[in-house]
């Protein structure tokens, strides 16, 4: 399998720190605008070679016509936030650098899955959709599965067990208005409430369980001046999905189509993850409430993609 990263900043250098160590890996060719700094950490990732037990990948630094034929294209290029900013203040700048960059990716891996990381995340997939002809179902964005990461981590740590044994998401897009379902949220089975009920725990403020969900990005950002451990995870874990046909069930961004009351925007929604991308979206039954919330995030998306001229 031939991966593709479109900009060797922060994510796209965690992310390839993953990839290197995935068998089904055989090729990485990384691209920047920087062509130094992408070279720079290929030279370096090929000296983990002689101790990794990856199948050794080549490994490229190039530009678009070195990542012909890839299966999976993974978008992280473009500007990054200052402090004190929001992911929306990156719309206008961002749409434009994905305007550009999306005709070279499809020119050279018509075929592949293209994973859109850059910010804000659900409207630069939706601005991809637009200037290319890649199918919704191979052109999805990372979305809310690094919110729901930390969702599961947050919950995981009032409950004091392993993450992996919360279910839940966080949906809607990857911006404040982000909301999590706590009607389909579940801790080994049982909901949340009846959860803490029998297993002797306080129960869990939820209103500052969403805020702490939603806050801790920026407070990692105002910290470090980035995030990228949580977001290269999650986006490797979508590539694990697709490389060995998981059909796994994921949260992230797939344009809409009549469905939760939603006609064509890129929203995060719980879908099967496979081979060729998006297999299904799968359908809910949110509450009153929850549907309530899911088309404020609708709401504000559309805004964002006016103001990037979808
Ligand atoms: N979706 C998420 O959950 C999530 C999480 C973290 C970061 N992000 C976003 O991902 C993006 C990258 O974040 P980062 O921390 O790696 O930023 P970064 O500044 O470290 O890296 C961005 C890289 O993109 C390159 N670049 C810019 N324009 C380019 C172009 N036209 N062609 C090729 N390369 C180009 C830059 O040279 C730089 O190396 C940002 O938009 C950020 O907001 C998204």
């Amino acid at each position: 399998m031939k991966v593709s990263v479109i900009g060797m900043g922060a994510v796209g250098t965690e992310l390839v720190g993953y990839l290197v160590n995935l068998s089904e890996v055989s090729e990485i060719v990384a691209v920047d605008k920087a062509r130094e700094k992408a070279e720079a950490e290929i030279w370096d990732y090929s000296h983990t070679t002689s101790f990794i037990y990856a199948k050794n990948p080549l490994l490229v630094a190039g530009d678009y016509p070195e990542t012909e034929g890839s299966d999976i294209v993974v978008i992280t290029a473009g500007a990054q936030l200052q402090r004190g900013q929001t992911r929306d203040t990156l719309v206008e700048i961002n749409a434009e650098v994905i305007r550009d960059i999306i005709g070279r990716v499809e020119r050279y891996s018509p075929q592949a899955i293209v994973l859109i990381v850059t910010n804000p995340v659900d409207v630069i997939a939706q601005v991809a959709l637009r200037h290319s002809s890649y199918p919704r179902t191979r052109l999805m964005s990372a979305g809310t599965i690094v919110d729901s990461a930390r969702f599961m981590r947050i919950l995981s740590d009032h409950l004091k067990i392993d993450p992996k044994n919360i279910f839940g998401y966080v949906l809607g897009d990857h911006s404040a208005t982000g909301f999590i379902p706590w009607s389909i949220c579940n801790v080994c089975g049982l909901d949340v409430d009846t959860y803490c009920r029998l297993n002797g725990e306080v129960p869990i403020d939820k209103a500052a369980v969403r805020q702490a969900v939603l806050d801790v990005g920026l407070d990692i950002f105002n910290r470090k001046g980035n995030t990228n451990h949580a977001i290269a995870a999650s986006v490797f874990r979508i590539i694990r999905a697709v490389a060995s046909n998981e059909h796994s069930v994921l949260p992230v961004g797939v344009l809409l189509k009549d469905q939760y009351e939603v006609d064509d925007v890129v929203m995060s929604v719980p879908c099967v993850i496979g081979r060729d991308g998006v297999q299904k979206i799968l359908n809910y039954q949110f509450t009153r409430q929850e549907q309530h919330e899911f088309l404020a995030s609708e709401a504000h998306l559309r805004k964002l993609l006016a103001l990037a001229g979808v």
